[in-house]
């Protein structure tokens, strides 16, 4: 099965000259959404780590997934004005914008290995944000791992001291 038959091309979404990898199509696909999971689940066989971080919102989708399969606990980064106790906050720009992002402040021990999961790698700027955001809180990135890499955004420039892998590239 071709995983790269299940991501739809958006063209201009949310604005002009982006090309938006639309993973819908994938979720919606029983076979195609298990695949995805196990790929992911194989890139990552060989490192050592305690939590899987990831951002809301199709973040969660993957991050969850995996954490329940390897058997790990998952460490929800949000939005602004989500999460109930006290968090640390990073602005970071994404290809589309800039935004803000929080973490618990108590989501990690001092120490403990992560694992930064999403569903696309586009310009870097979320993971590179979330990364700040482990290592404020005491946490190490043990590797980031992603379903889509849009390589043509040169996002390995933002991620240079960090173990990035990948399942479909374009
Ligand atoms: O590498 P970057 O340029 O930072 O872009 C990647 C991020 O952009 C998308 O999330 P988005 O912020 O659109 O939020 P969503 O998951 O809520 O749709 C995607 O899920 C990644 O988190
Ligand atoms: N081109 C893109 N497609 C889907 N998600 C994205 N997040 C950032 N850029 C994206």
């Amino acid at each position: 099965m071709e995983l790269k038959s299940f991501i739809r091309d958006i063209p201009d979404f949310p604005a002009k000259g982006i090309i938006f990898r639309d993973v819908t199509p994938l979720l919606k696909n029983p076979a195609a959404f298990q695949k995805a999971i196990d790929e992911m689940t194989k890139i990552l066989q060989d490192m050592k780590f305690d939590l899987i971080v990831s951002p809301e919102a199709r973040g969660f989708i993957f991050g969850a997934a995996l954490a329940y399969k390897l058997g790990k606990g998952l460490v929800p980064v949000r939005k602004p004005g989500k999460l109930p106790y006290k968090t640390v906050s990073i602005e970071y720009n994404l290809e589309y914008g800039t935004a803000q992002l929080h973490m618990h402040s108590d989501a990690l021990q001092q120490g403990q290995r992560v694992i930064i999961v999403d569903d696309v790698l586009a310009t870097g700027g979320t993971a590179a944000a979330i990364a700040s955001l482990v290592k404020n809180v005491g946490g190490e990135v043990a590797g980031m791992c992603f379903l889509i890499e849009l390589s043509y955004l040169s996002p390995r420039e933002k991620l240079k001291d960090y173990d990035v892998r990948s399942v479909l590239v374009y």
